[in-house]
């Protein structure tokens, strides 16, 4: 698999002929918006192509909690919740959910009041 460094982004066009899919671990929970201008290439990429993206966590760009903040903030096909499924991912729109690293140890349910649902079977990773 090619992985393209955010430094020497490709064009849309590019990243189509040369890639089938976008991987997004660019930010996560601790992104504070909006979006520095250092990555303000790669964002767009992810904006404008018809390329699927997988998101991990959060899609790049959105809140972790208000989710988009704008219309044409990046649409994941496929978001990979870690730990739990954060509040911006009622805004996911795509396809395929799943929820990775799953099991919360008693302890943190009780300190944070986490109430989570309990998800099915004993795989790490489950599909939403
Ligand atoms: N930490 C944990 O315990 C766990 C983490 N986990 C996983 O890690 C993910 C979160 O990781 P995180 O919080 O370490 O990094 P992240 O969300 O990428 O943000 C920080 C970076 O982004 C930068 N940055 C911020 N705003 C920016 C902007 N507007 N424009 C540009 N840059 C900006 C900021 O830069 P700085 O402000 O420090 O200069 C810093 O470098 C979380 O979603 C989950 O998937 C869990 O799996 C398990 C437990």
């Amino acid at each position: 698999m090619d992985i393209c460094d955010v430094k020497v982004c490709p064009s849309v066009e590019s990243a189509a002929r040369d890639y089938d899919l976008i991987l997004d671990a660019l930010f996560g929970f601790s992104f504070k918006p909006p979006v520095r201008a250092d990555f303000f290439a790669v964002v767009e990429l992810m904006q404008q192509t018809k390329l699927p993206i997988a998101s991990v966590d959060i899609p790049s760009g959105w809140d972790v909690e208000k989710g988009k903040l704008t219309e044409c903030d990046v649409e994941p096909a496929l978001l990979i919740s870690l730990t739990a499924p954060k509040l911006c991912a009622r805004q996911f729109r795509g396809e395929h959910h799943y929820l990775g690293g799953r099991f919360v140890p008693p302890a943190l349910h009780r300190k944070y009041e986490l109430n989570l649902p309990v998800y099915p079977g004993n795989e790490l990773c489950v599909k939403l």
